[in-house]
């Protein structure tokens, strides 16, 4: 068996680029369409696809900030407006960011739980892409996965989850590394009993 090393290194090296150093140039429409195209291509039992993709782009950018910060100082009344500054810019300054939707729902044979941890493959893999396009991403669920008011302001249905938003653009650092799990104390064998 031959050894991709591209793959490997890729894979022992990649991490995420936060959103705050994301910017200008995102991806253009084909290189969009690469992405959730590679996005799609997961381990999906029964073969359901219950995800879908929702696009905050251009202004909208913008638009979802200010209607972020309308229910955040519904929600949490006693915070300062210097405080719910921060909700305005939640979708900026990343070019691009995909709300990556599960839309589990029963199945005879295939349990909701994995019908969502695909959509969590759909996420994971969606970064991925990203990288392999030049760009850099960042997976976040943050408050508004779980406000129904906010989920739905952002395009959740009832019924639907948020399993993420990546925010994705042009990495403006290079970020260190942080520390990582030590596979092997996570790891035992099973031996029979
Ligand atoms: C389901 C999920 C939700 C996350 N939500 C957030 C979040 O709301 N805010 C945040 O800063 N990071 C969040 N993260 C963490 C980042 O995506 C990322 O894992 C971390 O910043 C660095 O990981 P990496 O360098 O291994 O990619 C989330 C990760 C996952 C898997």
């Amino acid at each position: 068996m031959s050894i991709n090393t591209a793959v490997r290194d890729y894979l022992l090296t990649r991490r995420t680029v936060t959103a705050p150093f994301l910017a200008e140039p995102g991806p253009d429409a084909a290189q969009i369409e690469e992405m959730l195209t590679i996005a799609s291509r997961v381990p999906d039992h029964g073969k359901l696809a219950r995800w879908r993709f929702v696009l905050y782009e251009g202004a909208a950018r913008e638009a979802v900030g200010e209607r972020l910060h309308e229910i955040a100082r519904a929600k949490w009344p006693e915070r300062s407006e210097e405080q719910l500054e921060a909700e305005r810019r939640q979708f900026l300054p990343a070019p691009l960011t995909v709300g990556v939707i599960s839309t589990a729902a029963p199945h005879v044979k295939i349990p909701e739980f994995e019908q969502l941890m695909a959509a969590g493959n759909a996420c994971f893999n969606l970064c991925h892409a990203a990288n392999a396009l030049g760009f850099g991403a960042h997976w976040v669920t943050r408050w508004f996965a779980f406000d129904k008011t906010a989920a739905a302001m952002l395009g959740a249905k009832e019924g639907e989850q948020f399993v993420g938003f990546v925010h994705i653009g042009t990495p403006q650092t290079t970020l260190e590394d942080r520390e990582r799990p030590d596979a092997k104390a996570l790891t035992t064998r099973w031996v029979a009993g």
